[in-house]
C-alpha cells in the first residue's frame, strides 16, 4: 500500500520533470547572460501574479543548466524530482550520497525568487560553510546574494549588523542551532532597528528527521541572570560516590531514572545527621542528592559530554558533536561538573527557550530531505503535516550490507571485529570504524596502535580536522575511527583504484539507538552507486541490548560471559537476531514516545511565547508614536486595587502609592475620605497624571516620549516573561515526579501553566505601571535622556 502510494506520487512528479527537461535544450544554447536575465525576468512574471509553479518548470531548468556550468554537475532526474518534493513543502527521502545539497539548488532558487526569507539548515557548522561556498558561487552567479549564517571560529560573536546582513540576503545556509538562537537573541531587541530576522518564509531542512525528530528534546535556551548557587554541590558528590546500585539505590530498567531505596535514605540520613532526610526542611539537600546520583549513574563521560578545556561540554546524542551554548537546566549541568571536579559554572536562570518543532513550525513552507525518513513518517505527518516521497537512486546501490556479528561479551565482539580490521586493512581497503561513544573509540585507537595500523580518529576532541581526516578516508589503507560524527552528511570520495577493492568498509563497533543512525553510517560506503559493505558488530554487552534487551538476554549473558574467550563464538541462531531487532525497535519507539511528550509539554511555552512576542512586536513597529493606550492601563490597575481592598484605609492607600505610583507622596491628607471608591479612584488616577507629566516634561519631544512608554512597556513584558520561562521550567520537573502518584503530569502542568501565565499578565500590568511612574529621567551631558528603571 505505501508502496504504490508512492509509485502514485512518483508518477506525479515525473509529469512536471518531463516540463523541466523540455526547456534543457533552449537552456544549454543561451548564453551565460541570457541565463542570468532569467532570475529578473522570473521575478516580473512573479509581480505579475504568476506562481511558483507556474515558473518551476523554467526556472528549475535554469538553475540545472547554472549548475553544470558554475560546478560541472548536472542535477539527475532523481535529483530534479527530489527538488520538487522539496518545494512542495514535503520530505524528499534520498539514499545517502545521492546528492541532496545539489537537490536543494533549484527549490532555493525558485522559493527566494519571492523575495521572502530562504533558508537552508543543515545539522554543523562545517557542512553550512562548505555548502554556503560552493552551492553559493551558483546563486551569485544567477543574481541572487547568498550567506552563511555560522563562523568558524566558535569564539567570535556575530555583531547585530552583521546579522542583518546575512538575514536580509536571498538564500541563507546556516544551521538549525544558529537559526534558533538568532531567533529567540532576535525577540530580546528593544526597537525595530535593532531586530534583523525578517519573517519566516521558506526553509529547507537538511537531515530532516535528525533536526525535525531527534532533536526535539533539548529545547534551545537563552540563559540570563544567575540563580543564587548551592553550596553543597561537593557535598552531595562525595556522598553518592559512597553508594552501591540495588542497594543504596536503583535505576529503571532504560537506565532513565534513579532513586535512592531505603537504606539509602537511611545512609544519607546517617551521613548528613539528620532525623528524617524527607521531613520538608530539607528539600534543598534532597534535591542536590538527586542531581548527584542522576550525574554519577545516567551520564557517561565520553557519551554524553566530554570535558575540554576544564569544562563539562554536552555532546549531540545525534551526531557526536559538542552542543554549543548548550547547558543542562536546574542545577544538573553543576552536578556534573561536581562529579569531574571542574569548577562550577554558575547555574542560570532560563530567559527565553524554543524547541525546533515549534521554531520550523513558524516558517510558510518546510521542505526536508534526509536518507531516512520512511521508518517515521507517521511522526513527520501528526507533527509537521508533510509527506515523505521516497526517491529512486540514480544508479543502483551495490553496496554490500552484511547481517550484524553478534557475541556474548564485549572482549569476544572488540576481537571479532579487529579481526576483521585487519584483514580488510591488508588488502588496502579503506575502512570507516564507527563507535558509539568518544571513549570506545579511544579504546579502539589504542587496538589499532597495539598493533600497528594507522588510523585518524574523528570525534568531538578533534572536530577542527574533520575536513582534513575526511578528505583521506577512502584512500587506500585508511583506518578511520569515528564516532557517529562520521555520520550524516559527511562524504567519502574513493581514492584511485579502491573500488576495485571493493570501496569503503563501514565497520559498526556497536548496535545503535535507532535504525536510522545505522543506515546512515552504512551510507558512508556505496555512495553514487560506487561498491562498497558494511556490517556492524554486536554483544550483550551493547547499551542498546542492556536497556532495552529482552530479560532473557540478560539471564543468558549470566550464564555464558565467563566462556570462549580467547575463540569467539558467534550467535546465529534466529531467536538472538529477532531479539537484537525488538531491543532496536523498542529504544526507537522510546524515543518517539519522548519526543511526544515534550512535544506536549512544550504547547503550553509555545501558546504563551506567541502572544508575548506578538504583543513585544507591535509595541517594537510604534517607533514614532506609541498607541498603547496609557490612561487605560492606570485606571485598570487602580480598579484593581480598589475592588481588592473591600475597606480601605488611609495607610493602605498610602502605602499603595508610594509603592506603584510615586515616591514624592508623603501621605494622604488627614481630610481625607477612604471609604469612598469613587472619590479614590479620581485621586489616585490624578496622582498618575502628576507623575507622569513630570516625566513628559524633561523628554525632549513626541518621538522620545513614545521611546518612554515602550521601552516601560517592553522592560515589564521581558522581565515577566522571563521570571515565566523559568517558572515552567521548574514546574516541568516538579510535575514529571508526580508521575509516579498516578496523576497525568501533561494535563497538571497545563493547568499550573495557565494559571502561571494569567499571573504573569497581572505582574505585567504592575511592572508596567511602576516602570512608568517610578522611573527617572536624567538628562546627560550631551542633551540626550537617560531612563532609570527601579
Ligand atoms: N548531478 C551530479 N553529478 C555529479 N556528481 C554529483 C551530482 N550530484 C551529486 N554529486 C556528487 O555526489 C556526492 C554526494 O553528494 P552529497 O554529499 O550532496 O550527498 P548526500 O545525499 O547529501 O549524502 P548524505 O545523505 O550522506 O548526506 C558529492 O561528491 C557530489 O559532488
Amino acid at each position: 500500500m505505501a508502496l504504490s502510494m508512492n509509485t502514485l506520487e512518483l508518477q506525479k512528479l515525473r509529469r512536471i520533470l518531463a516540463k523541466v527537461d523540455s526547456y534543457a535544450k533552449t537552456m544549454k544554447k543561451l548564453s551565460d547572460g541570457q541565463l542570468k536575465d532569467k532570475t529578473s525576468f522570473f521575478k516580473k512574471l512573479l509581480k505579475k501574479g504568476a506562481s511558483l509553479d507556474d515558473i518551476l518548470p523554467e526556472a528549475f531548468a535554469v538553475v540545472r543548466e547554472a549548475d553544470r556550468r558554475v560546478l560541472g554537475m548536472f542535477p539527475f532526474d532523481t535529483q530534479v524530482l527530489a527538488g520538487i518534493v522539496l518545494h512542495q513543502g514535503n520530505v524528499a527521502e534520498m539514499k545517502t550520497g545521492e546528492g541532496k545539497t545539489l537537490s536543494a539548488t533549484m527549490p532555493l532558487y525558485l522559493n527566494a525568487l519571492t523575495e521572502e526569507s530562504t533558508i537552508l539548515v543543515t545539522t554543523n557548522e562545517y557542512l553550512a560553510m562548505r555548502d554556503a561556498k560552493e552551492m553559493g558561487r551558483v546563486y551569485r552567479w544567477l543574481g541572487l546574494t547568498v550567506a552563511c549564517g555560522v563562523v568558524n571560529d566558535p569564539s567570535v560573536k556575530l555583531k547585530p549588523e552583521d546579522k542583518k546582513k546575512i538575514y536580509a540576503s536571498d538564500i541563507v545556509y546556516t544551521t538549525n542551532s544558529a537559526v534558533g538562537f538568532d531567533y529567540l537573541l532576535d525577540n530580546l531587541a528593544d526597537s525595530a532597528a535593532e531586530k534583523y530576522m525578517r519573517p519566516f518564509g521558506y526553509v529547507i531542512v537538511d537531515e530532516a528527521d535528525a533536526v525535525l525528530l531527534d532533536s526535539a528534546q533539548m529545547p534551545l535556551i537563552i540563559s540570563g541572570a544567575p540563580r543564587v548557587q548551592s553550596n553543597m554541590y561537593k557535598l552531595a558528590d562525595n556522598f553518592v560516590q559512597l553508594l552501591t546500585e540495588n542497594v543504596e539505590y536503583r535505576m529503571d530498567e532504560e537506565k532513565k531514572n534513579v532513586w535512592l531505596t531505603h537504606a539509602g535514605i537511611d545512609e544519607a540520613e546517617h551521613y548528613f545527621s539528620l532525623e528524617n532526610l524527607y521531613d520538608g526542611t530539607h528539600t534543598e539537600l534532597v534535591r542536590q542528592l538527586e542531581l548527584a546520583l542522576r550525574a554519577h549513574t545516567l551520564f557517561e563521560n565520553g557519551k554524553n559530554y566530554v570535558v575540554e578545556n576544564g569544562e563539562v561540554k554536552l555532546l549531540d546524542a545525534q551526531n557526536g558533536r559538542i552542543l554549543e551554548m548548550t547547558k543542562l537546566q536546574s542545577g544538573q549541568h553543576q552536578a556534573l561538573e561536581a562529579r569531574e571536579d571542574v569548577e562550577l559554572t554558575p547555574d542560570m536562570r532560563a530567559m527565553t527557550s524554543i524547541t525546533y518543532q515549534n521554531l520550523f513550525r513558524m516558517f510558510k513552507k518546510i521542505g526536508g530531505m534526509t536518507g531516512t525518513a520512511k521508518t517515521a513518517e507517521d511522526e513527520f505527518i501528526e507533527t509537521y503535516y508533510m509527506k515523505v516521497v521516497q526517491i529512486p537512486t540514480n544508479k543502483p546501490v551495490i553496496r554490500k550490507d552484511f547481517p550484524d556479528e553478534i557475541y556474548t561479551t564485549l572482549p569476544e565482539k572488540i576481537l571479532a571485529s579487529m579481526q576483521l580490521v585487519r584483514q580488510l586493512h591488508e588488502k588496502g581497503q579503506p575502512i570507516l570504524l564507527v563507535t558509539a561513544s568518544v571513549e570506545i573509540s579511544e579504546i579502539y585507537s589504542e587496538l589499532l596502535l597495539h598493533e600497528r595500523i594507522p588510523h585518524n580518529v574523528l570525534n568531538a576532541y578533534n572536530a577542527a580536522k574533520e575536513a582534513e581526516i575526511i578528505a583521506e578516508a577512502g584512500q587506500r589503507g585508511r583506518v578511520t575511527v569515528a564516532t557517529s560524527m562520521a555520520g550524516r552528511g559527511t562524504d567519502i570520495k574513493l581514492g584511485k583504484g579502491m573500488a576495485k577493492l571493493g570501496g569503503l568498509a563501514v565497520i559498526g563497533t556497536e548496535k545503535m539507538a535507532n535504525e536510522r543512525i545505522e543506515l546512515q553510517l552504512r551510507g558512508r560506503s556505496g555512495r553514487q552507486g560506487d561498491p562498497g559493505m558494511s556490517k556492524f558488530f554486536v554483544s550483550f554487552e551493547d547499551e542498546l541490548v542492556i536497556k532495552y534487551g529482552a530479560r532473557w538476554m540478560h539471564t543468558f549473558y549470566e550464564k555464558h560471559k565467563n566462556f570462549a574467550l580467547d575463540k569467539p563464538q558467534k550467535l546465529t541462531s534466529f531467536r538472538v537476531r529477532k531479539a537484537i531487532q525488538r531491543a532496536q525497535k523498542y529504544s526507537d519507539s522510546s524515543g518517539v514516545q519522548q519526543r511526544k511528550s515534550t512535544l506536549e509539554f512544550d504547547e503550553s511555552v509555545r501558546v504563551q511565547r506567541e502572544l508575548v512576542y506578538k504583543q513585544r512586536n507591535n509595541l517594537i513597529r510604534q517607533t514614532d508614536e506609541c498607541k498603547y493606550d496609557i490612561s487605560q492601563l492606570f485606571e485598570k490597575y487602580i480598579e484593581k486595587f480598589i475592588q481588592k481592598n473591600k475597606i480601605l484605609t488611609s495607610v493602605k492607600v498610602s502605602r499603595f502609592v508610594f509603592d506603584n505610583l510615586s515616591y514624592k507622596y508623603s501621605g494622604l491628607p488627614a481630610e481625607t475620605d477612604c471609604s469612598e471608591p469613587k472619590k479614590m479612584r479620581a485621586l489616585l488616577l490624578e496622582i498618575c497624571r502628576k507623575e507622569l507629566n513630570e516625566k513628559k516634561i524633561k523628554l525632549i519631544d513626541k518621538k522620545e516620549i513614545s521611546r518612554f512608554y515602550r521601552l516601560s512597556l517592553l522592560k515589564a513584558i521581558d522581565d515577566c516573561w522571563i521570571e515565566e520561562v523559568d517558572n515552567l521550567q521548574q514546574l516541568r520537573t516538579v510535575v514529571s515526579s508526580r508521575q509516579y502518584a498516578q496523576r497525568n503530569p501533561i494535563f497538571e502542568y497545563h493547568r499550573e501553566a495557565a494559571h502561571s501565565f494569567k499571573k504573569m499578565k497581572r505582574n505585567i500590568q504592575k511592572q508596567a505601571v511602576q516602570n512608568l511612574l517610578l522611573s527617572t529621567v536624567l538628562e546627560n551631558e550631551d542633551g540626550t535622556r537617560s531612563i532609570y528603571f527601579s
